[in-house]
C-alpha cells in the first residue's frame, strides 16, 4: 500500500477512508502480507492533517477521528503480515502507522521518526502510547513520549523502533519481503493467533474506551487554547516553507 497524498502524506479524512477500504480489500482477498510505504521521496507520512483539526466542522472531525481509530484497528489488528518500508520522515501519526506494522525498515538519510505530540502541547491518546510500548521498552517509550523525542535512523534502530536500515526504497521493500519470507515455514494460523494475542490488550483497551477516546478528542479540538496553538503551529510550518 503506497501512500500518495502530496506534499507530505498528511492523513486527512479522505486518505484515511481510502486506507480503511484498502485494508478491507487486503483482508478479503486473503493476501499473505502487506508492505506500507510512501510515494514521496522524503516523507513517509507527516501524521494527522492539522487542517482537519483546525476550526473543524464537528460532524466531519468526528468522522475523521473514528476513521483513524478504524484504520488502527484494521492495521494493528490485521491477520495478514504487515511491514513498513519507511522511506522518509514519520512524525506522530506517521510513526503510529509504522509502529502498527509488525516490522519496520527505514531508509538511511536525514529522516526522523517518533511521537512528538507533547512538543505541540498535546497528550498522545492511550492507543498511540500502547502502540509504542508494543514496539519499544516501556522505559524508552515513556522517555520518548514525555520528551517528544524524534529519533534519527541510527537512534531508532538502536532503541528497536525500527528493525533494519535500508539504502533506498527498493532495498527497504526487499528487506520487508525478507521479513515476510520468514513465515514461509510457519503455519499461518499459529502466526496470526500469536500476533493477535500479543496485541489483544491494546486492542481491547480502545474497543472498550472508543467513545470516551472520541469525546476526549472532540473536547480537545473545541478548546480555544488548542485552536490558538494549532493556528500558531500551522503558521510556523508555512513560514518554514
Ligand atoms: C487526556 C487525553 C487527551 C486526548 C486528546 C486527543 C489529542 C489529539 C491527539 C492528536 C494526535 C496527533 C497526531 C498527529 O499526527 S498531529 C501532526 C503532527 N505532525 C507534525 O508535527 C509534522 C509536521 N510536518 C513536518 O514536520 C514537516 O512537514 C515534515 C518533516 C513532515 C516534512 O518536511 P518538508 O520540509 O518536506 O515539508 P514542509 O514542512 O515544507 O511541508 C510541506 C507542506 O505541507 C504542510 N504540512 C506539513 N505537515 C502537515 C500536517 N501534519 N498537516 C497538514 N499540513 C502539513 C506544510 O504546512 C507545507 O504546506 P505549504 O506548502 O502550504 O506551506
Amino acid at each position: 500500500m503506497t501512500l500518495q497524498r502530496p506534499p507530505v502524506n498528511s492523513l486527512n479524512l479522505d486518505l484515511l477512508k481510502e486506507m480503511s477500504k484498502s485494508l478491507d480489500e487486503i483482508a478479503k482477498n486473503k493476501s499473505k502480507a502487506m508492505i506500507l510505504t510512501s510515494a514521496s521521496p522524503k516523507v513517509f507520512s507527516a501524521g494527522l492533517d492539522i487542517m482537519e483539526m483546525y476550526k473543524p466542522d464537528l460532524k466531519r472531525v468526528e468522522e475523521f477521528w473514528t476513521t483513524l481509530q478504524e484504520v488502527w484497528f484494521k492495521l494493528f489488528g490485521s491477520n495478514f503480515i504487515t511491514a513498513a518500508a519507511i522511506n522518509g520522515h514519520a512524525p506522530a501519526g506517521g510513526c503510529l502507522l509504522a509502529m502498527s506494522c509488525e516490522y519496520r525498515v527505514m531508509t538511511g538519510g536525514n529522516f526522523s521518526i517518533g511521537l512528538n505530540e507533547t512538543a505541540l502541547g498535546i497528550v498522545a491518546p492511550n492507543w498511540f502510547m500502547d502502540t509504542m510500548t508494543n514496539t519499544i521498552p516501556v522505559r524508552e517509550a515513556e522517555y520518548a513520549l514525555t520528551t517528544a523525542r524524534m529519533f534519527n535512523v541510527e537512534e531508532a534502530l538502536k532503541v528497536g523502533l525500527i528493525d533494519e536500515v535500508a539504502t533506498d526504497k527498493d532495498d527497504a521493500i526487499a528487506k520487508c519481503k525478507g521479513f515476510i519470507g520468514k513465515f514461509d515455514r510457519i503455519p499461518a494460523l499459529a502466526r496470526s493467533i500469536t500476533k493477535l494475542k500479543m496485541r489483544q490488550a491494546a486492542i481491547k483497551r480502545l474497543q472498550d474506551g472508543r467513545r470516551e477516546d472520541l469525546n476526549e478528542f472532540l473536547q480537545f479540538v473545541q478548546n480555544p487554547k488548542i485552536q490558538k496553538s494549532l493556528e500558531m503551529y500551522i503558521q510556523s510550518l508555512k513560514k518554514k516553507a
